[in-house]
């Protein structure tokens, strides 16, 4: 009932520009894989080529193992769902559920049979008489996935399909769009801007930028193991400095910048420019310099966020470094105005590729 889908070295050009740029990826069946990055990066035309509405310039997309060149989109075992859902308003829920039944000559009965079997799959039951006018954004947009389901697609193809809807419902449904997935077992292809979506729900994400797949991997990986300056920036904060590597050894480097020599991993060596990313969650405080990776700091903005605490501090020579505390009674709390020393663990921090010769 699920599908593979395999892009094979696929680019997507218009005119003179090149929108996907030699993509190449496996995506495994009942897997959850989404594409993320900035708009404009390429994620809709990577959708719109495997579900036909866009033929590859070059390169193969392969679902099921089958080469799709030549194959219409209804011809594809995919269904699309968008931000606008074009349900229809004056249908009831079960009658725009069972819609593509219908224009398959599936019989009444069947089809009324098969819509609350789907209805109490997106945890809306009893919910099939109702009209779509009458149901709120969320349970909208669980009768658009009941309806995809409805033919028994072997590839969802989702296309920021939250992204209408409030922050709270937002997180909601991320939540509802994963059970779903896990329930009916089908590939879920999902493409956002939105990192917490994608790292939330997905098994595994690709980070594009400029139609070039950056990094693809799990969730954890993406975030803790960013493979250079792009995808790190993108997902999720750091703390960026500049400056030149020194000796490298055994997965260590040393990096020479304005404020010190620092440590960090270099998982790669690379010709072009690089730089030192630490995140705020693994900046430390303390009263006295850290034994390594230690700058000292006058404190200054403290923010109280809750369940975490931003701290902004300034070096001697004005670089303003950012930490986030956890609210949890632990750790020597700065003062604004306190003059103290910020380290960094060397295993937290990376040195990689710059964002801008990533983007190039
Ligand atoms: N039919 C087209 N003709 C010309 N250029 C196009 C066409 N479709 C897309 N593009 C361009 O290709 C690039 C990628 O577009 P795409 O819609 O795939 O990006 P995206 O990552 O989905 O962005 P967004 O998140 O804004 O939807 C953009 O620069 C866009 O302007």
């Amino acid at each position: 009932m699920s599908a593979g889908i395999d892009l094979d070295d696929v680019c997507c050009d218009f005119g003179s520009f090149r929108a996907v740029d030699h993509v190449n990826v496996s995506i495994q069946p009942g897997e959850f894989f989404s594409f993320l990055g900035p708009s404009g990066c390429g994620k809709t035309t990577i959708l719109r080529m495997i579900s036909g509405f866009t033929e590859p310039s070059s390169g193969v997309v392969r679902i099921g193992g089958k080469d799709m060149r030549g194959q219409r989109p209804n011809q594809r075992p995919t269904a699309l769902i968008f931000q606008n859902l074009a349900l229809f308003p004056l249908m009831s829920v079960a009658d725009n559920i069972a819609f593509g039944l219908e224009v398959r000559g599936v019989d009444r009965a069947k089809r009324r049979a098969r819509a609350e079997e789907l209805l109490r799959l997106v945890d809306l039951p009893g919910a099939g008489d109702k009209m779509v006018s009458q149901l709120s954004g969320g349970q909208k947009q669980r009768v658009a996935i009941a309806r995809a389901l409805a033919v028994e697609p072997a590839v969802m193809l989702l296309d920021e399909p939250l992204s209408a809807l409030d922050l709270k419902l937002r997180q909601h449904m991320r939540a509802e769009l994963r059970a779903i997935q896990k329930r009916t077992g089908v590939t879920f292809i999902y493409i956002t801007h939105d990192q917490g979506e994608a790292l939330a729900m997905s098994d595994r994400v690709g980070v594009m930028s400029h139609g070039r797949l950056q990094q693809v991997a799990n969730p954890r990986d993406i975030y803790d193991t960013p493979v250079n300056g792009f995808v790190a920036s993108f997902v999720g904060e750091n703390n960026i400095l500049t400056g030149t590597v020194g000796n490298i050894g055994q997965g260590l480097a040393t990096f020479e910048t304005a404020l010190g020599v620092f440590r960090a991993r270099m998982p790669a060596t690379s010709m072009g420019p690089v730089k030192l990313y630490v995140r705020p969650e693994h900046m430390r405080f303390s009263t006295t310099p850290g034994e390594v990776n230690s700058v000292p700091v006058t404190v200054g903005d403290v923010a109280f966020e809750g369940n975490f605490i931003s701290v902004h501090a300034t070096t001697a020579n004005g670089t303003v470094l950012v930490a986030e505390l956890r609210n949890d009674g632990t750790g020597a709390m700065p003062e604004p105005g306190a003059a103290m020393h910020m380290s960094f663990d060397p295993a937290r921090a990376a040195i990689l590729p710059d964002e801008t010769a990533a983007e190039a």
